[in-house]
């Protein structure tokens, strides 16, 4: 990318977050990141370029030496900073700012500092031919994983019913979402797959901001924007028909469209599962009986005790052990938060030794991965918990990116070929990332428990019961039937 002759003519909106707004190149497979701030600031920017440059450095050095020792590098991709032109991001945000949805505008771009993060373009990975089928791209932000030990938590529901089951109800009742998601991210870590497939059913019936279909690089699927109209899975069906025709159901053109959803959500679930590495291996959490979120609507018993549990080296695998870094909960983590934060106050030239906002390297990593499990009441040994649980943060905020690619067609004349495609192989070939792995703060922790009460408040309150209307209510891609007896109806896997 050749910085001094950037048009904003070659780049368009692609996407944002609470952080960041992404626009990606019209004809490579590239993406600028860029940061945003309060609108509030939009005339002050809150920070020089270097500090905003130094940000995204962090940003690099954390995803590049932290996280991706931690999940494993093919997974990564940490990008490099750029300095751009000031009037091309200028005119870039002048560009793009009517794509923007109106709910994510309470912030604006950073116009300022002229820096960005390059990084590849994860939904459209290679020039492709404008063919009917190009790659298919899955981005899912699949949320906290496993349940809180009894041990650190003030309130038994916790370790009983997962952070984002409870979420779903405050983020209702505070006017986040106008429908609750039934989607359990301990179903989806579970490695089984009926339960996986019960709860990426509930992300593309409720997608909020938990999961996004891009074809072509072009996102065809994702939640409404601030409209009680459901999300439009006739059209995700119109485009996924063609994928689906043409790889293992050949012979039948009338392939309805529950076949359709199920081979997708079936291929998208191999993928998630599929390994990069090293053999099969059952979580830690399945001993210990956390791995079932009593808030699920999936029926246990039809699983009982015969979970598969997750691949080691599969996406999920290695995003869960990250997550359960978090040993503590925030509840048991914050003692230990005030510790360090009154160390500060005494000695604030103690920031820099404890690397409490990098630089992350090395001499960090080995502070998160060589954590002793007690305490021995030094600030060392706070610190490095609290380490610990902001990486765990991150890796409960990242989104995953799967990239289904529709393989080659065979020669029909072939008859060993054909052969093989009677027992299914997969009609794709996949590939899967990680992204938004950005450093979390120190100084977000006492939001994160001011949070966690609020959320664990609201569902008390309401003892898990909802405002009318705040389910899907909407004709649901699970007919009642198909609630009932969702994992019946699947293909057998
Ligand atoms: O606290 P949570 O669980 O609501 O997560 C926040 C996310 O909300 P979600 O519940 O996924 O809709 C939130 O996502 P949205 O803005 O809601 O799309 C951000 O990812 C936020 O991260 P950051 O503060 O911008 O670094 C996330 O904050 P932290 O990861 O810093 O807690
Ligand atoms: N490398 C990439 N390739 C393709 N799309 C990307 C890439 N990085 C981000 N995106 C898209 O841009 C969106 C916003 O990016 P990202 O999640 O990094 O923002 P964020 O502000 O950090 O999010 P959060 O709200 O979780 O803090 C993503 O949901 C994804 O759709």
């Amino acid at each position: 990318m050749e910085v001094d002759k950037m048009d904003e003519n070659d780049w368009k909106y692609h996407g944002e977050g609470n952080k960041s707004l992404v626009v990606c190149h019209v004809q490579f497979p590239r993406v600028l990141r860029l940061l945003k701030y309060p609108a509030a600031d939009s005339e002050n920017p809150p920070q020089t370029a270097e500090q905003a440059f130094r940000q995204i450095q962090n940003m690099v050095d954390f995803s590049s030496k932290v996280m991706s020792s931690l999940l494993g590098d093919k997974f990564i991709h940490s990008g490099e900073v750029v300095k751009l032109p000031l009037e091309f991001v200028r005119q870039l945000s002048i560009k793009i700012q009517q794509q923007r949805p109106a709910w994510r505008c309470d912030k604006v771009m950073d116009i300022y500092s002229g820096c960005a993060l390059c990084l590849p373009n994860l939904t459209s990975p290679a020039l492709h031919q404008a063919t009917l089928t190009p790659p298919l791209c899955i981005e899912i932000k699949p949320k906290c994983g496993f349940l809180p030990s009894h041990k650190h938590v003030s309130k038994d529901i916790k370790a009983r019913v997962c952070r984002y089951c409870m979420h779903q109800h405050f983020k209702v009742a505070s006017g986040k979402w106008k429908r609750r998601s039934l989607y359990c991210p301990l179903d989806l870590f579970s490695g089984n797959k009926q339960r996986m497939t019960f709860a990426v059913r509930h992300l593309l019936e409720e997608p909020q901001n938990n999961f996004k279909v891009f074809k072509g690089g072009q996102c065809v699927y994702s939640c409404k924007e601030s409209s009680d109209d459901p999300p439009d899975v006739n059209g995700l069906l119109h485009h996924l028909r063609p994928y689906f025709l043409q790889g293992n159901n050949r012979t039948s053109s009338h392939m309805t469209n529950k076949a359709i959803l199920n081979d997708f959500i079936q291929v998208l679930v191999n993928a998630l599962l599929s390994e990069r590495g090293d053999g099969g291996a059952v979580t830690d959490r399945q001993e210990e009986g956390r791995s079932f979120c009593e808030a699920s609507l999936f029926n246990r018993e039809r699983v009982g005790h015969a979970s598969q549990g997750l691949p080691a080296d599969s996406v999920l695998f290695r995003i869960l052990q990250t997550q359960m870094l978090d040993t503590l909960d925030i509840e048991g983590l914050f003692p230990l938060y005030r510790r360090v934060e009154q160390h500060l106050q005494d000695f604030p030239k103690e920031r820099s030794r404890l690397q409490v906002d990098g630089p992350y390297n090395e001499a960090f990593l080995e502070k998160v991965q060589k954590c002793r499990m007690e305490d021995d009441g030094s600030v060392e040994s706070a610190i490095a918990k609290v380490h610990q649980y902001c990486v765990a943060m991150t890796a409960k905020d990242c989104s995953i990116m799967v990239v289904l690619q529709p393989r080659e067609e065979e020669e029909e004349d072939d008859e060993g070929l054909r052969r093989l495609r009677d027992f299914r192989p997969s009609p794709f070939s996949s590939s899967v990332s990680i992204l938004d792995l950005d450093p979390k703060p120190f100084d977000s922790i006492p939001r994160q428990l001011r949070l966690d009460q609020k959320i664990v408040s609201c569902y008390l309150r309401t003892g898990g019961a909802l405002p009318k209307g705040s389910r899907p209510q909407h004709p649901s891609i699970l007919s009642a039937a198909d609630r009932e007896e969702c994992t019946l109806l699947f293909h057998p896997m």
